[in-house]
This record gives C-alpha cells, structure tokens and sequence, in this order.
C-alpha cells in the first residue's frame, strides 16, 4: 500500500456522524454556504479508482449516475489523524456558538483546509494532503439542480500498520425529504467496485490497511430495515484495554481571591502525598476487569469496575495516575497576556475608559475568547498521551453562570470525542490481537471554588497582584487603581457556584455524569463544603487528596504563613506608613467595599443564593 493516491473527504470529523444529509441542492440559496459541504464529505475514489465512476475532468467531477447507493466515507486514520470537532470549534469565537456548540456551520473551508493540513502533519500520521477541491455532482433526477461536495486530494504514503476506516454510505430507496444517505453495516449493499477492490482484502485482515466499519449510532427513525444496525460490542476479544483518568479541575472565584496560590498549594500537597504506590495498593486493589460492553461512563473515578467482564484488562501498571502526579495549570491570564502582547506590544488592552476595559461585563465575549483558547490548550495536552498529565487546572475566575455551563458542556463534548474515538480504534482492533493495549481516558470534572470575604485578606490580595506581570511595567496607584476597578466589574456578575447549580449542569451538561464541587474558602481558620461522599473518596484517589488538602490547609506550612503575613502586613508600622499602603487605603475605603458588596447582593438576589458579603 505504498504511494497510493487518495482522495479524502473534506470532513471527517462533523461530532454528529451517524449518518450524513444528501448533498445540497445547487437552487436553494439557503444551503450555498461553502460550510454546508462540511457536511456532504465522500470519498468518491480510492487509489484512483473510483467507486462510483466519475467523469473525470481537472477540477471537477460529475457523478452522472445518481444511483450512487454506496459512497465510502474514511472516518478515521489512526488516532493520531484523527480530527476531533474541538479543533473546529477553537477556530471559531466562543459568542458564534449555538447553545449545542455547534459551529461547524461557521467554519470557513480555509480553516478547514488548515485544519487537515495541522492534522496531517501530526508526527503519527505521517501523510500530507495537497489540495482542496470541489466536485460536482449532477443528479439527473433533478433536471438541472447540481450539488457540490468537497473533497481532499491525499498524496500519501501510508505507513506500516496504518488502518483506515471506511463508512459505506447507502442510500434508501424511499424518497423523501429526508436525508438520504445512512451509514450501513451491511456488506452486501457495497459498491461492486468497492467491494471488488484490493483495498479490501476480506481473506486478511493483516495486509489491508482497510476495514469496513459502520456505526449507526443514531439510526433515522424512519429505518425498520435489519440492515441497518447498531453495530454489536465484539464480545470475545482479546486485546486489553487500559483506562486512564484524567481530571480536570475548573477554578472560580473573584480575581484576588487566591485561587492560584490555592491551587498551587493544593498541587503541592497532592503531588508530595500521592506518589505511586502509596495508594495503589490500598484502593486500586482488585481493579483490573472491565466490561467491555459498558461503554458510557456513569459515574466513575478510580473505582472499582464490575468485575465479571469478559475480556482480560491490562491496567497500566495497575495504577490509574503516573509515577508522580502530573498536573499542569491552564491560566487564562497567562494566555490573555501572551495572546495582547504578541498583537499589541502592550501586556493588555488598557482601559483608558471604562467601556474599552477588557474587564467591563461589556467586553465579556473578549474575556470568552480567552477562556476558549486556554480551555482548548488544557484539552489538547490533557489528551495527548505523550504529556502524560493526570490532571489540568483551568485557572480563569470562571464566575458566571454562563461561563461555567459553557466550561462543562465542553468537558463533556471532548468526553464523547474521546468515547468516539476509543470506540474507532476498538472496532478496527483485530480480533485476536493480544498484544495491543488500548487505551480508555476518562474525564473527571471538579469545581474548585475559591471565595475570601474577609476584607483585610482582599485588600492584602490586591496589594499583592499590584505586582504581577499585568503591571510590571506600570507605577504602583495605577495597578492598585485598575485592579481594584477589575474587582468591582467582576463583582456586577459574579455568582457563586451553589449545590443547585452543580445539580442542575450534573443532569443537563453532563447528562447524568457525575460532577464534583468543593468551595473552599482562604482566610484564617478557612472552611470548606463539598458534594463528594463517603462513597466518592473510598473510590478515588484524587478526590481523597483534594478533601485532605482542604481539612488540613489551616494546618499546611503555606496557610499559617499567608495568615502571619497578612497579620504582620496590618500590624507593622512601617509598612502601615508606606506610601504604598497609603494609597491602597485611599482606593480600598469603606465606600469600595460598600460598593463590592452592593454588587454581589444584586447579582446573588437575581437567582437567589446566599450572598458571600465581604466584612
Ligand atoms: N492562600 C494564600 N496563601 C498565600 N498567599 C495568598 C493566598 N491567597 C492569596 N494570596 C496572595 O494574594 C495574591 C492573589 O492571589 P491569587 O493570585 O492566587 O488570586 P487569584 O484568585 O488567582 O487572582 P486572579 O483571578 O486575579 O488571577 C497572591 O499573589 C498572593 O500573594
Ligand atoms: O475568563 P475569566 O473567567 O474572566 O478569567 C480570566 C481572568 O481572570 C484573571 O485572572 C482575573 O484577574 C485575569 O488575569 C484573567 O484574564
């Protein structure tokens, strides 16, 4: 199989592919956009022939026999090529997104374009994709209505043990305005060419990089036909399947909070009190079988699978986390400033008024396009096996509603990607093969809610991020000026997180995954509440390090020296008689905290929660 020349589809990765729409009709002016042929991607030729004979001419293909009632669709090219939606989305800001997150109708060809071309020089993959064209396709039934469908022209040279996946696209024969094509796992209605071809080598399952895989996951409701069937988990197999966990932590709180430091301390502690094998034994005990017919993720963590599973399981060194935990924070700062500074020269947008601040409730969707990109940064690296990470921290204040059902929705997207992927490779797995191990992540979302109401811990907060890198090139009153001024903007919407609202994202974001919360707050004798069980922290080793972490953090070295140094900050004459310290007071009054607390009675009375007021 060596420097065939193949032609892709365009996309491969539209999330909803359990069957396609009919190719667009050229009149109807609703459908023209270049992004409606995202959704028509067929492999019309394989290794230069072509499935269902084309005339061929440079540019353009006419697919003159409507009759195609089998179209192959390559869905997947190993995992590495894989191209999940998400990449899609990041090209995309986060305010074009439909409540469903899909924005592949807002995705440009160009983009695309890049998109495969990232992709395909994915070190994995090895191939590279020459160029974009458009075909059409002619439907005589249709008198003189054309339809287009893009294609990718794919110069390769497939590497060893590269597998493709082909999804044969039949067509129905009632006629209605439906779509008209669905994924069919029924052999006999292949294309004779297709399945003539040497790309499928029936007789060995070795030498073809093909296999044959239909998935009809979300079977029109129009289909009665048997031919047209969920594909059957394959009970028997012999590969193993290694699941891996992967956390991802969601900070929220008011800037100057302390949810870094936190986070940081928290990190700490993990990582000091969790290495390999101190906890392994004691409660990964006895978990090495899983199910392979259970395939959506309930509510697990580190536990216990049902035993009883059919196939023998290989779990990484029976452990679920690296030899030192492996944690990573994703700050949105961080990206905000790189991202200003590299278009800007300047470390952020200034605000030489109120409605050009980034920080304004005005500018939310700027704020958005930040926490998009940082959350796609956290994906990305939490995903790729290389990096190995346990857990990422998505450190951005996180504190409205919207944002935090935005943050979940999209934990859950890239949890079905992953689920969509594993069950790929599972599919093109050979049924005996022993010595491949498959890996299964998982996701475990965790809020991490940070709060500080005590107004001599804020006050030292902000003294503190005066000095941080958004002010490293600015005098002192102003930073003190704009931060407390970012505070105030914050404190028109924040709203805590509640056990109600983490109810609610569990059972509608998270259709029913679990979802854990623990608000924790950062002062002298700080406390904590949380919707992780007893049941919870038998089976998981990193909630178990987090509820640790919160009983003991007014213990911890760190907590007794913030609480020493803010007392001393307070207590210390010369700093007290600082010019520094003076004008801190002048911004930091009475008036400001009135107002902050004006502000947060507002947002927290509009949905009724209790209101955190700072004293
Ligand atoms: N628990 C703590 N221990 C030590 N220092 C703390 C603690 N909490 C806050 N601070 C101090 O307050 C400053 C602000 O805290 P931090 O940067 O962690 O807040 P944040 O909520 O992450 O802020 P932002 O949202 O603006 O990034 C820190 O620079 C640190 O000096
Ligand atoms: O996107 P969000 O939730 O506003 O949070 C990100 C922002 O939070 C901050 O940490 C608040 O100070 C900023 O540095 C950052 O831009």
């Amino acid at each position: 199989m060596e420097n065939n020349k193949y032609q892709l589809p365009l996309s491969n990765f539209n999330s909803n592919d359990s069957y396609l729409t009919m190719l667009k009709d050229n009149e109807d002016h609703d459908h023209l956009s270049d992004d409606d042929l995202i959704d028509n991607p067929y492999v019309i030729s394989v290794n230069n022939n072509f499935i269902d004979t084309p005339n061929n001419t440079p540019n353009e293909i006419s697919l003159n026999n409507y009759k195609i009632n089998s179209l192959a669709r390559i869905t997947s090219v190993n995992s590495g090529s894989y191209i999940p939606s998400e990449d899609i989305r990041s090209m995309t800001p986060l305010s074009n997104q439909t409540s469903s997150g899909n924005t592949s109708r807002q995705v440009s060809n160009a983009n695309l374009k890049k998109m495969m071309l990232m992709n395909a020089h994915n070190k994995t993959s090895n191939l590279s994709l020459s160029s974009l064209n458009k075909y059409k396709v002619h439907d005589p039934s249709l008198a003189d209505k054309n339809s287009y469908a893009d294609l990718m022209s794919l110069n390769t040279t497939i590497p060893n043990k590269t597998k493709f996946q082909l999804h044969l696209v039949t067509s129905r024969d009632e006629d209605d305005d439906e779509d008209d094509f669905y994924y069919s796992n029924n052999i006999s209605k292949i294309t004779p060419q297709l399945n003539n071809s040497t790309l499928m080598d029936h007789h060995s399952d070795t030498n073809s990089n093909f296999s044959m895989v239909s998935s009809l996951e979300q079977p029109s409701p129009l289909l009665k036909n048997n031919d047209f069937q969920k594909i059957k988990p394959n009970l028997g197999r012999k590969y193993k399947i290694k699941k891996h966990y992967k956390y991802i932590f969601i900070l929220s709180g008011l800037p100057a909070s302390g949810k870094s430091t936190l986070s940081q301390n928290m990190i700490q502690f993990m990582t000091q009190k969790y290495l390999r094998g101190e906890y392994s034994k004691s409660i990964l005990n006895g978990d090495n079988l899983i199910n392979h017919d259970s395939v959506p993720r309930e509510s697990s963590t580190c536990r216990s699978p049902s035993s009883g599973g059919t196939l023998e399981v290989d779990r990484h060194d029976n452990n679920c986390i690296n030899t030192k935990l492996k944690i990573e924070i994703f700050n949105a700062g961080k990206i905000r400033r790189s991202d200003s500074y590299t278009k800007t020269r300047q470390m952020y947008m200034m605000a030489n008024n109120s409605n050009e601040d980034l920080f304004s409730p005005k500018n939310k969707s700027k704020k958005d396009v930040f926490a998009k990109l940082t959350l796609n940064s956290l994906f990305k690296n939490l995903t790729n096996s290389e990096n190995d990470l346990d857990m990422a921290i998505f450190d951005a204040t996180n504190s409205t509603r919207e944002r935090r059902k935005f943050v979940v929705e999209e934990i859950y997207r890239q949890e079905q990607a992953l689920l969509k992927n594993f069950q790929t490779m599972k599919n093109l797995l050979d049924e005996d093969d022993e010595d491949t191990v498959l890996e299964k992540l998982e996701i475990i979302p965790v809020f991490l809610q940070i709060m500080c109401t005590n107004r001599d811990f804020i006050t030292y907060n902000i003294y503190n991020k005066s000095f941080n890198d958004d002010y490293f090139d600015k005098p002192f009153d102003f930073a003190i000026k704009d931060f407390s001024k970012r505070v105030i903007y914050y404190s028109q919407e924040y709203c805590p997180i509640t056990h109600e609202e983490i109810d609610e994202l569990m059972h509608h974001s998270m259709k029913g995954n679990k979802l854990f919360f623990i608000n924790l707050e950062n002062s002298k004798n700080s406390s904590y509440q949380t919707n992780i069980n007893n049941e919870d922290l038998k089976q998981d080793v990193i909630l178990n390090g987090l509820i640790d972490f919160a009983k003991s953090y007014n213990q911890l070295p760190e907590s007794i020296s913030y609480v020493n140094k803010v007392e001393s900050f307070y207590t210390n004459k010369s700093i007290q008689s600082s010019d520094n310290v003076k004008v801190l007071k002048q911004f930091l009054n009475n008036e400001y905290f009135e107002k902050l607390n004006r502000n947060l009675r507002k947002t927290c009375k509009e949905f009724g929660i209790d209101v955190p007021s700072v004293k």
